[in-house]
């Protein structure tokens, strides 16, 4: 685990000194977009032509960000258009690394051994950290996006033209609310067992764990009324939360210590995030291996030892239970 300064490796954890020992998440660096007709979406940024085989997706299985690319990818179909490429789930003193293990798909575009190669070849002197997803343009040789969400929404619509399935996840008329669960989710279930987990100090893990189990008891409510979060049908919403329920009860209950209940203990939660697992295409994208070996393995200030727990039993094939 570290950063590149100046586009120089450094082995360095997250400093949660400066803000009282609550983890604070950096905001992404490369913000530019892949468009239909590569126009560019805000002012100042570049466009990127959408065209089959032009970009490149670099993933990890066990990240929750990295997952809603792979499965925007999968339900819209564009596994054939966009390559992909899956580091090793461990992530230590060289961060993520294309070192072989089973599920590992080596880096075919840009040949590197470590991802921060990737960031080095896009801008010799980033300074930042080395995450995942990345979105890679094969013509100009750079980093288009490392932004999931702004990824996911460029997955949606931008490929239309040239035969992606049809399907939107961010319907026009339903953005204002999908936008506001979104943030709601992020900040308090996506980022949130992140800020339980990786806080260091008593007060900033309670306060993230509340707010946590505050948002758990919400959206359980809300899906005890409706099968998706907005509207009547899968929206970008409901890829989001489900990449963080789909860990939940294998990871973030224990390691994480977010350990009031778990999903299984929600009734309509567990109903949803089986719902989402069957849908096809998803349950592909879903690797516990990579996820529970990541988590316990790599953050070894939290687990020591290394060890990852050979449970729990996960009940994800089975009938959703809601019509
Ligand atoms: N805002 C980013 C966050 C991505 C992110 O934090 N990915 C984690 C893996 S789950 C990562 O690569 N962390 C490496 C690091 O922070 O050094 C996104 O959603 O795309």
């Amino acid at each position: 685990m570290g950063k590149l300064v100046d586009g120089v490796w450094h082995d360095v954890w997250y400093d949660t000194k400066s803000t009282g020992g609550r983890f604070v998440r950096k905001d992404s660096a490369f913000r530019d977009w892949v468009t239909a007709d590569g126009a560019p979406i805000h002012e100042g940024g570049r466009g990127f032509t959408a065209e089959a085989g032009r970009y490149h997706l670099y993933v990890s299985l066990a990240c929750p960000w990295a997952h809603r690319t792979l499965i925007v990818r999968a339900l819209k179909g564009l596994e054939a258009m966009i390559g992909v490429s899956v580091v090793n789930w461990l992530m230590l003193e060289r961060g993520w690394t294309f070192d072989p293990a089973p599920g590992v798909i080596a880096d075919s575009v840009n040949h590197a051994a470590n991802l921060h190669e990737v960031y080095v070849k896009a801008d010799p002197r980033y300074t930042g950290r080395v995450t995942v997803p990345i979105l890679w343009d094969k013509q100009t040789g750079t980093i288009v996006s490392n932004e999931s969400a702004e990824i996911i929404r460029m997955f949606n619509a931008a490929f239309d033209g040239l035969g992606a399935r049809a399907g939107d996840f961010y319907p026009e008329a339903l953005r204002a609310e999908i936008d506001a669960v979104n943030a709601r989710v992020y900040d308090t279930v996506n980022n949130g067992v992140y800020k339980a987990g990786f806080a260091t100090s008593q007060e900033a893990y309670e306060e993230a764990f509340g707010q946590l189990f505050e948002s758990l008891d919400w959206l359980e409510d809300r899906l005890s009324r409706q099968p998706w979060l907005v509207g009547d049908a899968m929206t970008e919403a409901d890829i989001r939360l489900f990449t963080t329920l789909i860990r939940f009860d294998a990871v973030y209950v224990g390691h994480f210590k977010c350990n009031l209940r778990r999903i299984a203990d929600y009734p309509a939660l567990q109903a949803y995030l089986r719902a989402i697992y069957q849908t096809p295409g998803v349950a592909e994208t879903v690797n516990f291996q990579h996820i529970k070996g990541h988590y316990y393995e790599s953050h070894r200030g939290i687990n020591p030892t290394g060890i990852v727990p050979a449970g729990p039993q996960l009940d994800l094939e089975a009938p959703q239970g809601r019509g």
